[in-house]
């Protein structure tokens, strides 16, 4: 495990040169390993660039995820395939995704619960997506099928916004019984997405996000659920706030999403409802930069020192140095909120903006990962007095998910190929030194 925002050797956890006297209650003295887990639809992103005449033709809607029978799908790849417009086929899921860009960020273990065809053969999607993931990415636990894995054909418009159209194969077929109990109970952290709720009545999908969400509720493993398209939730606002209240530590989301989650239109606003529900949430808002909301105890508040903010909730930055815990562990719990903009303003062209949600959720994970992993290694240590969700303050968080945003946006690829630059002015000293 690398600290959040992995920089210089003095940045690792200095777990190697703890208190001697620790060795006795750690005998053998090795750091004890964390991982997160995941459930997706194991898919393929199929990516091509055309003009919204494209979608039109195709019956398509711009910025949504549509389920297509196979023969839609196909004729719209073989459009694709004709007029060579098919720029890459890379592995995708908004989970797996997220999963990938967790391990190459803290060079750590994850763990994808999913389906991978049985028989691979050179250059078919399943291949693609094997040589495409980061070997971080533990897939032992894949439960194997006889068909195919999911195809999103990934179709970017001019405007830089992506649409996409699913050719689903087996992806929806995994059952509860390829879920692995221990795996789910001993993470940092157990990752879902509203898309799993998408599947047919005789599917099994569903039923195993269900499972390993109570195992995970059940070992007190924290529950995120990234929210999908606005499209998935509207249809079912009450259900959606209602899976939230039973199963959810924190939400992920974007502005639209939040917008049909909670019919706020203004992110803040949209966050603060959502903490009537979750622990805690993170709001992506594209341009205008992203929000998190939490909770922390009267007694472990911290105080900004940037200028207090205006907004739908006035200085509501006022104690985003607190570190976020959950609601039930606070004895008198408070809000608390930040926002940050673009890192650097956003890249200077963007081509496509697919994948820069889940980036930023990677970010906060590997920091909430990174504190339990902390809390295991260094039990005695004044930062765990009281149970916080992340090792780093809210504001600390939303400047690391806000930079490896950027980072996804100016490497054009929802799947990170590598980690941050070593060394960077935006996460300096005051971090390390513990200071927000
Ligand atoms: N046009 C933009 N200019 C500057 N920064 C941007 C822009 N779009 C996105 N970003 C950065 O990326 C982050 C996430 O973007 P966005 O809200 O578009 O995610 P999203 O809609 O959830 O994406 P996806 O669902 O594809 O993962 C933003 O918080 C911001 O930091
Ligand atoms: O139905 C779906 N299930 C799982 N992942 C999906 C679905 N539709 C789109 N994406 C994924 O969302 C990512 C960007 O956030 C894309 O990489 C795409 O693969």
């Amino acid at each position: 495990m690398k600290f959040p925002g992995q920089r210089k050797h003095k940045h690792f956890f200095p777990v190697e040169a703890r208190d001697p006297r620790l060795s006795e209650l750690l005998p053998d003295n090795k750091p004890v390993s964390g991982h997160v887990c995941g459930i997706d639809q194991v898919l393929v992103d199929i990516e091509a660039h055309v003009e919204p005449e494209f979608l039109a033709r195709h019956g398509l809607s711009r910025g949504h995820s549509l389920l297509l029978a196979p023969e839609r799908a196909d004729a719209i790849y073989r459009e694709l395939l004709e007029q060579g417009l098919i720029v890459s086929e890379f592995a995708g899921g908004t989970i797996g995704n997220t999963l990938h860009n967790y391990s190459v960020l803290a060079d750590d273990r994850s763990v994808l619960f999913g389906v991978m065809s049985e028989t691979i053969r050179v250059g078919t999607s399943a291949y693609r997506y094997l040589c495409t993931t980061s070997s971080r990415v533990d897939l032992n636990y894949l439960q194997p099928v006889a068909g195919s894995i999911g195809q999103c054909i990934t179709l970017i418009t001019p405007d830089g916004e992506r649409s996409f159209a699913i050719n689903k194969g087996m992806m929806d077929r995994l059952s509860p019984d390829h879920l692995d109990r221990e795996q789910i109970q001993s993470a940092s952290a157990l990752v879902l997405t509203a898309y799993l709720m998408r599947c047919e009545a005789h599917e099994p999908m569903a039923d195993s996000a269900r499972q390993a969400a109570e195992w995970a509720r059940q070992a007190g493993v924290p529950v995120v659920l990234t929210m999908g398209t606005r499209f998935i939730v509207e249809d079912r606002r009450d259900w959606w706030q209602q899976f939230i209240r039973d199963h959810v530590t924190l939400v992920a989301m974007n502005e639209d999403e939040g917008l049909a989650l909670t019919g706020e239109a203004d992110p803040l606003a949209a966050c603060d409802r959502v903490l009537e529900w979750a622990d805690l949430v993170l709001c992506t808002a594209g341009p205008a930069g992203l929000y998190l909301a939490g909770h922390a105890d009267e007694e472990q508040l911290r105080e900004t020192s940037r200028p207090l903010l205006p907004g739908r909730i006035p200085e509501f930055n006022r104690f985003e140095y607190s570190r976020p815990m959950r609601r039930a562990d606070c004895r008198r719990p408070r809000r608390i909120y930040t926002h940050i903009s673009p890192y650097m303003g956003g890249p200077a062209r963007i081509k496509n903006t697919n994948g820069a949600g889940d980036a930023a959720l990677a970010a906060l994970l590997h920091d909430m990962a990174a504190n339990d992993y902390h809390r295991q290694n260094v039990p005695g240590s004044a930062k765990h007095r009281a149970r916080h969700l992340t090792y780093s303050s809210l504001s600390q968080v939303s400047k690391y998910a806000n930079r490896v945003s950027f980072e996804v946006l100016v490497q054009h690829s929802p799947r990170l190929s590598r980690g941050l630059p070593e060394r960077e002015d935006s996460l300096e000293e005051a971090y390390w030194a513990g200071e927000a």
